[in-house]
């Protein structure tokens, strides 16, 4: 059977609910069994994460442990360059075969920047792109050329994830959450609480190495 196969990549400095809650509820919507976290090693976009690669991984396995539905992939922790998606769904799609339904997972903010991604134009080629809704950011690209490509690989229907191999750009209606890893590193900073935002073993973890002081 031709089940979708399902990455969801990021930086996880550290991983909280507003990556965990809207993935949970898309696998519900959308009817995935696991859901594949990667953690990257060598952002592409953004400034060095402030805990290393093997502290981001550990407080990832702590926030599956107890949730069959994720599994964790280390694919990008073991390159030492770039950590671009491109070249990282080209390889898994070499693995899965040519017709395998295959999907990466990102967040509205992505979604934003994606046209502005190493080789972003090749990503659909390989997989489809499932936006979790996050506040603060429009659904609208910034400019009429990726408005326009955004619309020409736009799906309303989901079954289109599970038949189509690759291509399709699916808004999915998770639940809003408004959390990100730099609120937490600021209220972490600030000695505040932050037990709302992140599962608590991945809490204890930051506090017994010390992170984010
Ligand atoms: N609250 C959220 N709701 C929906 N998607 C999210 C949310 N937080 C992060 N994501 C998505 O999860 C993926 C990984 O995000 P990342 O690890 O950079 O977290 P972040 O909270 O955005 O981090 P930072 O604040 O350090 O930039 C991205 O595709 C991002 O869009
Ligand atoms: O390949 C790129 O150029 C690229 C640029 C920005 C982000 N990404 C990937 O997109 C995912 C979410 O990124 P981030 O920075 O929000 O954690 C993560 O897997 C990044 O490696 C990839």
């Amino acid at each position: 059977m031709n089940q979708l196969q399902a990455l969801f990549g990021g930086t996880f400095d550290p991983v909280h609910y507003g990556h965990l809650k809207p993935v949970e509820a898309l696998a519900n919507q959308i009817g995935l069994s696991r859901v594949i976290i990667m953690p990257n090693n060598v952002p592409p976009h953004r400034p060095q994460p402030e805990a290393t690669s093997e502290q981001r991984k550990a407080m990832v396995e702590l926030a599956i442990s107890d949730k069959p539905l994720f599994a964790l992939d280390e694919r990008e922790l073991r390159r030492e360059s770039p950590s671009y998606t491109a070249q990282t769904l080209q390889a898994w799609r070499e693995e899965q075969g040519p017709t395998r339904s295959l999907a990466f997972i990102i967040g509205q903010d992505s979604l934003l920047t994606f046209p502005t991604w190493h080789h972003y134009e090749t990503i659909l080629n390989n997989s489809h792109l499932i936006v979790c809704r996050r506040p603060g950011y429009p659904l609208a690209m910034e400019n009429e050329a990726d408005q326009q490509w955004l619309e020409d690989h736009l799906t309303h229907n989901a079954d289109d994830l599970h038949t189509l191999p690759a291509g399709k750009i699916y808004l999915a209606e998770t639940p809003w959450f408004n959390i990100s890893a730099t609120l937490i590193r600021e209220r972490l900073e600030r000695g505040e609480n932050c037990d709302d935002l992140l599962p608590a073993t991945v809490l204890n973890y930051i506090n017994q190495h010390g992170l984010y002081r």
